[in-house]
């Protein structure tokens, strides 16, 4: 295994040389029988992978996301009417924010099915467990997987998941169908998906994977760095206000207005804030594993096939010399010039959250938006601060802190959110009910 800390290294070999580094080790439990070699996060380099990630980009690159702005604002309204019910849910609020605005995305569905939320977050969980390499002896011993079926209870286990996560996919994408089929129109990935399905090339299997890996891939990583951005809030009560005072601006200070995303441009210090949250902590530290197809020579070295490569994004957002002063969350390292116009596609520069080459994240363009317009609207509507202890001191969450899995989520911590105006509170119900 190799480790790339530098970001010179990693744009060579990740981005220049992303034709042969741009594949994934085979995991045996989790990709060739839970997902049938079919799901685009675990596919190798190759044909599959070409017409998957070609349909994924159809419904989510930076042109066509702009459709999705509605969904998204409306979905950042209602996370505020959770937080106003509940403010000391904020964890699950900003977790059913993201996967409710996903599954609307992907199937133009809400969960009015309750049932439905919990299957696919069930489905997540035991996905991400069973993607780790050290989950399944399998995966560190391939050659077990030579063994008869009597020897290997795994392997059933492991179709049977395929099965019932397949059959719970499958009806979502049909359900889609089958509304379109009565005249409905959809404008949802799933839609499109089967509007474009001969020219995709993809099966049903296929079909119902890309879709259910928009959510699987989205859900905690959006959330993650929501998370992070209450954290960072916390320790720096003076970035939250600058934020507070420039959408008040944009906004007027009465708080009657909510922010959207056509506000994007006059809004240059949250812009740079959300680039801070994802340099600051981000939520896949080490991305996801690269594999080289061909052996390869760089500096000197050689570099085998079949070698894993990992990018260390942490290394590189931390790094002194690209960003000074690394740990403290600084949004002034991100404000532009005063007279350059700001774009959408700024949230995503300057930063590697998103990872590198063939396999960059397809879903950054609609991932950062979301966390932009949830970010904003948590500001404008919200003061965020610590609970204070009985001696009168702030209790603040330890940053080093980071939950179990796949996605560095931050740890457990307490947070007091407020709305900042009784007619910020008023805006917020008339909006949602
Ligand atoms: C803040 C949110 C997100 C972050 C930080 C993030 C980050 C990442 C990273 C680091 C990778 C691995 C890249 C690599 O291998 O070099 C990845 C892959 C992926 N992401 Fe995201 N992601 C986010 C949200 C989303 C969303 C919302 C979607 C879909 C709607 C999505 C879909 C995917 C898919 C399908 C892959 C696998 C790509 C492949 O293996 O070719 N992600 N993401």
């Amino acid at each position: 295994m190799i480790v790339l800390n530098d970001i010179a290294d990693i744009n060579e070999l990740l981005v220049k040389r992303s034709g042969n580094y741009s594949s994934r080790k085979q995991l045996v439990y989790a990709g060739k029988y839970r997902s049938q070699d079919k799901r685009l996060v675990l596919l190798p380099y190759g044909a599959l992978l070409k017409r998957q990630r070609a349909a994924v980009f159809q419904m989510l690159n930076a042109r066509v996301v702009g459709a999705y702005e509605g969904i998204q604002e409306r979905g950042a309204m209602k996370l505020l009417s959770d937080i106003l019910k509940n403010p000391t849910r904020a964890y699950m609020s900003v977790k059913w924010y993201v996967a409710e605005t996903l599954l609307t995305l992907v199937y133009d569905k809400t969960f009015d099915n309750e049932q439905d939320l919990r299957t696919l977050l069930h489905i997540l969980e035991t996905f991400v467990q069973d993607m780790h390499p050290a989950q399944h002896l399998v995966d560190t011993l391939p050659i077990l997987d030579w063994l008869p079926e009597i020897l290997a209870p795994w392997r059933a286990e492991a179709r049977k998941k395929h099965t019932y996560e397949i059959t719970f996919y499958s009806r979502l994408l049909q359900e889609v169908k089958e509304r379109m089929n009565k005249g409905e129109s959809l404008e949802c990935f799933a839609s499109r998906l089967w509007e474009d399905a001969e020219k995709n090339g993809l099966d049903k299997i296929s079909m119902a994977y890309v879709a259910g890996s928009a959510f699987e891939a989205g859900t905690d990583n959006t959330a993650g760095t929501i998370l992070w951005f209450l954290v960072a809030m916390l320790h720096n009560p003076d970035t939250m206000r600058k934020a507070q005072a420039e959408l008040d601006r944009v906004l007027g200070p009465e708080g009657y207005i909510p922010p959207s995303f056509k506000n994007l441009q006059d809004l240059p210090y949250c812009v740079a804030l959300v680039k801070e949250v994802f340099r600051w902590m981000p939520v896949a530290p080490v991305g996801s594993p690269h594999s080289s197809l061909n052996d390869d020579t760089y500096q000197g070295y050689r570099i085998a096939a079949n070698t894993t490569i990992v990018a260390n994004i942490w290394a590189v957002h931390h790094n002194e010399k690209d960003y000074p002063d690394p740990f403290t969350f600084r949004p002034e390292r991100f404000v532009p010039a005063v007279d350059s116009k700001v774009e959408m596609e700024h949230l995503n520069e300057g930063h590697y959250g998103f990872g590198f080459g063939r396999r960059a994240c397809p879903g950054q363009y609609l991932a950062s938006k979301s966390v932009w317009i949830g970010i904003v609207h948590l500001l404008w509507a919200f003061d965020i601060s610590p609970p204070i202890d009985e001696y009168g001191t702030a209790i603040l969450p330890d940053t080093t802190a980071v939950r179990d899995g796949i996605t560095a989520e931050p740890g457990a911590f307490d947070v007091v959110i407020t709305p900042r105006s009784g007619a910020r509170a008023q805006t917020i119900i008339s909006a949602c009910g």
